[in-house]
């Protein structure tokens, strides 16, 4: 090639000047994108300085410090939650709990908390007994995982019908052998290997380079930008990428799609690797509960509603009539249990690497219904914001056995989850002497965290039974 002509002086400074324009361009952008929700979810995503984790809200903390905070209101529930359902069980607070609120501890009464700066959040630290919370994870692994039920997985996969724990609890047990069982033991892909690779994302989505420059939602193209296995350029790292998922877009517009344009799914990738199960169930990011989501239009397939698990509907009622027993008529944040119907649901499978960044679950056509959510496994941070990214959010330390519950304004609020917390495992999770059947959860557990979150989907039907939602919807018809 030839050498390149020399520039004169005059289209030296052109480009010069040109470069410095784009860089204070780029630096202005960055400056307006650096919203204090998103200042606030890089601060917590850091590794290195790790951020500083006292910061967070922790509910459990004694009462005398957790009320010097003047924003903070402490009601107690009309009834312990294993009498509102008692599906939440039977505490020992005393030895379960690592609940450090000696009143709730020597007597057993349970409480909701309010905060003043999120009108509509209700926080009831520890709802579920140690046994209560193990019976949910072995659900949430082994039943709610499957078919009907979609996952990020069924996107790149021919998930069989038993689902990927039961493949991986067979491989543990020796009754199904990775190399005698080769066509069964692996799931296969659903694209074939001389297709086109696409169903990843396209190369620009990474949104792991968290560089702060904000919009990562529209680069992605199903929810959840699964950061799993990127096949393409990005193979090599791939198995090593945390998942970062970010759910609905960050402008505050209601996302919606005309009624007859078809919702498509996401092409499948032929380049996702072929794992056994006990490393494909690590690749689980969500599934979906009741009415299926349509993720990249962040609307519900209203045609497909699969049946929704009894005992969450008895679960986020008990809840919602908890909620009323501190927040009853007249109170702004008052939902009469008996309009609440368990529509759909989100389970949400976290490796320790794993995010969710921020968004609003905007997507219900009822939006007075209290969104109900449980935690499980590690803690993690949860920042709750407010209705723009402009409002600073609040760090919440989520612990395993915690129910929040969004009502009101919270319903529409920036929330995320920017770190799981290493190391917080709770021992009752971990392998137990007395439940050898336990330990393929426990070490499941051991890198994870779990989130099931229940809604309403609809306004409550007037003069109808709600008592089960299962029994009056249609049935999953795809
Ligand atoms: O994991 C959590 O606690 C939050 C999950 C969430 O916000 C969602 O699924 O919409
Ligand atoms: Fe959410």
């Amino acid at each position: 090639m030839p050498d390149p002509q020399p520039l004169s002086n005059r289209q030296r400074k052109i480009l010069e000047r040109q470069a410095e324009r784009n860089r204070e361009m780029a630096a202005a952008k960055r400056a307006d994108t650096r919203t204090p929700f998103r200042e606030a979810e890089l601060q917590f995503l850091s590794r290195q300085p790790q951020p500083d984790f006292s910061l967070a809200l922790d509910f459990r903390q004694p009462s005398e410090k957790l009320l010097q905070d003047p924003k903070i209101r402490k009601v107690q529930l009309k009834k312990r939650m294993g009498e509102f359902s008692e599906l939440f069980g039977v505490k020992d607070r005393e030895q379960d709990a690592g609940l450090e609120d000696k009143e709730a501890e020597e007597d057993g009464r349970e409480y909701a908390y309010f905060h003043s700066d999120h009108p509509g959040l209700i926080y009831i630290p520890f709802g579920f007994s140690p046994s209560a919370q193990r019976k949910l994870i072995r659900a949430c692994l082994k039943e709610y995982s499957r078919h009907p039920n979609k996952s990020n997985l069924d996107t790149h996969y021919n998930v069989p019908d038993c689902g990927v724990w039961d493949l991986h609890e067979r491989v543990a047990n020796g009754s199904l052998s990775l190399e005698n069982d080769k066509d069964e033991a692996f799931v296969p892909r659903k694209a074939k290997a001389d297709e086109q690779a696409n169903g990843y994302g396209s190369d620009d989505d990474d949104d792991d380079s968290d560089n702060g420059s904000g919009d990562q939602s529209t680069k992605n193209k199903d929810r959840p930008t699964e950061k799993e296995p990127r096949p393409t350029k990005k193979a090599k790292s791939a198995t090593k990428t945390p998942s970062v998922r970010t759910l609905v877009p960050e402008t505050d517009q209601t996302p919606t799609v005309p009624e007859d344009v078809p919702k498509t799914d996401p092409e499948p990738s032929s380049q996702v690797p072929i794992l056994p199960p006990s490393q494909l169930i690590k690749k689980m990011r969500w599934i979906t509960l009741g009415y299926q989501y349509h993720w990249p239009s962040k609307t519900y397939h209203f045609d497909q509603n699969a049946p929704f698990p009894k005992e969450l509907c008895v679960l986020s009622k008990a809840v919602v009539e908890a909620v009323e027993s501190v927040a009853g008529p007249g109170s702004p944040w008052h939902y009469p249990a008996e309009e609440f119907v368990a529509e759909a649901g989100v389970v949400n499978y976290y490796q320790l690497k794993d995010r969710l960044m921020g968004h609003v679950d905007r997507s219900e056509l009822n939006k007075d219904a209290p969104l109900v959510s449980f935690s499980f496994g590690h803690s993690c941070i949860y920042l709750l914001g407010g209705p723009t990214r402009e409002t600073a959010p609040t760090p919440v330390l989520l612990q395993s056995g915690d129910i929040l519950v969004m009502t009101g304004p919270c319903r529409a609020a920036f929330h995320g989850v920017p770190r799981i917390i290493e190391n917080t495992l709770p021992s009752y999770l971990q392998a137990q002497s007395d439940d050898p059947e336990w330990d393929i959860y426990a070490e499941y557990l051991s890198e994870a965290r779990i989130n099931l979150n229940i809604r309403q989907v609809y306004p409550p039907k007037k003069n109808e039974s709600t008592s089960s939602s299962s029994s009056t919807l249609a049935s999953l018809s795809s």
